[in-house]
């Protein structure tokens, strides 16, 4: 699903109006009655628990979301509830559609209560503590800048309310573009958000702030969203079911993809083979291990279905630059490489790596040590002959960028987006809401996941799936983001049957079928999507 920033949904919302004649105050309608639908859904579910009538505080701002709040007003005290709408802002300043909303709501009887100041929240206090359910319409699109003021501790009384809020479009103080709190934010339990998904409503905080988000349609041209070029994609079962073909019944393994994986050193045999297992439950024909010769022994036992190549070692047991031919040499027979789990740091090690970069007749994925090796160099990225995944977490992202690791966080959408311009290739940069940036295409936002899958190994499962995908065929920014997307789904079916806190690499190894069968085969899962999509803290 495509997923906006909000001057691009500005600009959405200018077309239907100025190119399509749909007059703002039908958008308004629209969206107004989405968000009242919203507010009676929480009102079944707790109905049993609460006194009748049933109270709604709606808290609008002066601009178009106040507007959809005014709207919403109507069509809630239309459902019987008792409603009244708390204005932050000088009546006089609410003027165009907002305008209309706001004289419906004046002439139909539905008190307005001004916020000029804390005096005016204390008195509010009473109504809302009674409210079933309260609307957040203070600011959407619109938001400029921190909250700052009064508005800051309207926001602050709206969370201490007790109830579950709507927020209208996005919580207010969430920055639809980045995901930050400017200054101060609504935790809603719902978000109704117009058109289409803002950027900052899946990217954290924001998207913890947002609970569950709900699309409305509120009437927008078809061909508008069709042609509008979104800024990001949010991955789902449809996007990524459109990258697998069905096998042809006289499929063989070399249609498949070889996967060659160049991995390990002494003590870390463990990543390589993850890495291997990845691949090879990923659908490559055949999935190598490139290893330092003295680690081959042991490899050989580890594994069964992947194979492996032993490749000149430095005295330490990394791979040394003798390997750079053979393994040049083996990568012309394969279709994809993957470069980094458990390579060590190792000086010599770090120049096979680079070179080898460079040189690759065939698609790169790039982890882990094979990522601190280009550290210092990363512009030589541009120069590979092959194009190049890039997978790193915001420790290895800030080194990349050279800046620090918090600021990676701070505002992650920028960063893959620098180091995807910077290095020319396709960037995948990890954490929860994992980003996928290729050149000349959306960034892909990827709601699997779970905290539990931030353990030792789990990059290296995404590095060997990744490339088995890149091997049989997907385009690498294809190939990166369908690898995210079932790397997460099988970690979240893993920490379904096991829990978050026991999970290890290996879980999501062994989920990753069924990984694929809820994608591809659309099986459903009991609403494990549906937990994916959640916001979370
Ligand atoms: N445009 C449409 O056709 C539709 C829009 N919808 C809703 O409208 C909002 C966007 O409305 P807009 O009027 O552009 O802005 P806001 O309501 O978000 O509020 C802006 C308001 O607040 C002031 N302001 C901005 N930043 C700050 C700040 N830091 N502190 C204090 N005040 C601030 C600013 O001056 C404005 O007056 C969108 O989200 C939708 O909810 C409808 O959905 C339908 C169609
Ligand atoms: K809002």
């Amino acid at each position: 699903m495509k997923v906006v920033s909000p001057s691009t949904m500005r600009e959405i919302d200018r077309r239907a109006i100025e190119d399509f004649g749909v007059p703002g105050v039908v958008l308004m309608e629209n969206a107004s009655r989405e968000v009242a639908a919203a507010v009676w859904r929480i009102w079944e579910r707790v109905k049993d628990n609460r006194r009748i009538p049933p109270k709604v505080a709606v808290f609008c701002g002066r601009g178009n979301n106040g507007g959809d709040g005014f709207g919403a007003a109507r069509h809630l005290a239309n459902m019987g509830f008792e409603v009244r709408v708390f204005v932050a802002a000088d009546p006089t300043e609410i003027t165009g559609d907002a305008a209309v909303n706001f004289e419906i709501v004046r002439r139909m009887g539905i008190p307005v209560i001004p916020l000029r100041g804390e005096n005016d929240l204390e008195k509010a206090r009473g109504f809302y503590t009674e409210s079933f359910a309260g609307v957040d319409a203070l600011f959407g699109t619109g938001l400029r800048g921190e909250i700052t003021g009064f508005h800051r501790k309207v926001i602050e009384f709206i969370n201490e309310g007790g109830c579950p809020v709507v927020a209208v479009d996005i919580p207010s103080g969430i920055c639809g573009l980045t995901g930050k709190i400017l200054g101060a934010a609504v935790r809603a339990e719902v978000t109704v958000t117009m058109g289409l998904p803002k950027i900052g409503l899946l990217l954290y905080p924001g998207a913890s702030y947002a609970g569950i988000i709900t699309l409305a349609d509120i009437g927008l041209p078809a061909k508008i969203l069709d042609d509008v070029k979104a800024e990001g994609l949010l991955l789902d079962r449809q996007v990524i079911s459109c990258y697998f073909k069905p096998y042809a019944p006289d499929a063989h393994k070399g249609d498949f993809g070889r996967v060659f994986i160049i991995a390990g050193s002494k003590g870390m045999t463990g990543a390589a083979v993850l890495a291997g297992l990845g691949a090879a439950r990923c659908g490559a024909g055949l999935v190598t291990l490139g290893v330092p010769e003295g680690l081959n022994d042991i490899l050989e036992v580890k594994v069964t279905e992947v194979m492996t190549l032993p490749l000149p070692q430095t005295p330490a047991g990394s791979l040394s630059i003798k390997a750079l031919e053979p393994a040049l040499e083996f990568a012309r027979k394969c279709d994809a490489v993957a470069m980094g789990p458990g390579l060590s740091r190792h000086e010599e090690t770090a120049e096979f790596v680079k070179k080898f970069v460079t040189e690759s007749p065939v698609p790169v994925v790039i982890d882990a040590d094979g990522l601190n090796a280009l550290s210092e160099y990363p512009g030589m990225l541009k120069k590979a002959k092959a194009p190049v995944v890039i997978t790193p977490h915001p420790g290895e992202m800030a080194r990349l960028l050279s800046i620090t690791a918090g600021e990676v966080q701070e505002n992650r959408w920028d960063a893959v987006r620098e180091a995807c311009d910077r290095f020319g290739c396709t960037v995948v940069l990890k954490g929860a809401r994992t980003l996928v940036a290729s050149p000349d295409h959306p960034v892909s936002i990827n709601p699997t996941g779970n905290p539990g899958m931030a353990t030792g190994g789990s990059g290296d499962v995404l590095t060997g799936m990744i490339a088995a995908l890149a091997a049989r065929g997907l385009k690498c920014h294809e190939a990166a983001a369908a690898g995210v997307y079932l790397h997460g789904l099988a970690g979240d079916l893993a920490a379904r049957e096991k829990g978050e806190i026991p999970l290890i690499a290996g879980d999501i190894i062994d989920h990753i079928h069924e990984a694929f069968k809820y994608a591809l085969e659309g099986e459903s899962l009991n609403g494990c999507e549906g937990q994916a999509h959640q916001g979370r803290d």
